[in-house]
């Protein structure tokens, strides 16, 4: 499959990485490059061998947001008719393996909610998030409302929801919205660290973990709490169970299912 928007390639085997491909404009997002994103994501979730993605973008940007000059002249006809957002975006929340946001420069806007969207973000210390719509006469449209104040609290995303202003990478691994922060010429290597190793897991019990974790932000406690036992009685029915706690016991590797 050839992009225009996106680079796509495969680590490993096993790690499918895609690299959002628009630097002129920072890597706006508009509706060709969400599609493609949506395709190639969907195509690796399908494949046994891919444990795991990584969705990344340039030094300078991993996306400045949604592209402000496709939007400027939409009505509310267009937006509202042509499903603006749900018809692709929401595409990234559908895959089952985990999706990693390996975040360098600018993530804003719509960048800032696409790495939302993923399941953690690693940063680089140049990795600068905002949601600056108010600054263009709107809100974030794709999550960031929702999503930043579970990830940071009310205060913070208030905060840069009614101000636009930027927080810096060590602002957001403080805030809790980034799960870890390195150099730059660091970045890559630790997605794609992270990324193998989840792969080797039993990618059956990693996309129960997934499933769980992300459980949490749709349901009760309680709701929350059975929703994951089940879970965790259902996978002593897998042969990964079987295979990871006799390896523990036995003092062995474990050679876990992929696929
Ligand atoms: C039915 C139709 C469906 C269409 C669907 C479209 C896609 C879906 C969108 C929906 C998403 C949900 C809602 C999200 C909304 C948003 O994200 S709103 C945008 C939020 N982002 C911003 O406001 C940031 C805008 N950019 C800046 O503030 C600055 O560029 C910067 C990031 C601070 C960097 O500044 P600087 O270093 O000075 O570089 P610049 O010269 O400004 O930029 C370099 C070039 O990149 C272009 N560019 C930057 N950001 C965008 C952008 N968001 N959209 C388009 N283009 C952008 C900039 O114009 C420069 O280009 P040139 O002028 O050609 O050099």
């Amino acid at each position: 499959m050839s992009y225009e928007n996106i680079e796509v390639r495969t680590e490993a085997g096993k790690v499918g990485i895609v690299t959002l491909n628009r630097p002129k404009a920072l890597n706006a997002l508009n509706d060709a490059l969400m599609t493609e994103l949506g395709d190639a994501l969907k195509a690796f979730d399908a494949d046994p061998a891919i444990g795991c993605m990584i969705v990344t973008g340039s030094e300078r940007a991993f996306a400045a947001g949604a592209d402000i000059g496709a939007m400027a002249q939409y009505s509310f006809v267009d937006v509202y008719k042509g499903d603006y957002i749900t018809r692709n975006w929401e595409t990234i929340r559908s895959v089952r393996k985990p999706v990693i946001a390996a975040v360098s420069g600018f993530a804003l806007g719509g960048g800032c909610e696409l790495a939302m969207m993923c399941d953690f973000i690693i940063a680089a210390d140049n990795a600068k998030f905002g949601q600056p719509e108010i600054k263009l006469g709107v809100i974030p449209g794709a999550g960031g409302t929702q999503r930043l104040p579970r990830a940071v609290g009310k205060s913070k995303a208030m905060d840069m929801a009614l101000t636009g202003r930027m927080m810096d990478a060590a602002e957001a691994e403080r805030a809790g919205l980034v799960s870890r922060v390195v150099p730059f010429d660091k970045l890559a290597d630790e997605a794609l660290g992270a990324a193998l190793q989840i792969a080797d897991f039993s990618q059956i019990a990693v996309m129960a973990a997934k499933e769980s974790v992300n459980r949490a932000f749709e349901s009760g406690l309680s709701d929350g709490v059975m929703f994951e036992r089940r879970l965790f009685h259902a996978l002593f029915a897998t042969a990964d169970q079987k295979e990871g706690m006799d390896a523990f016991v036995n003092k062995r590797k474990p050679a876990f299912t992929h696929g």
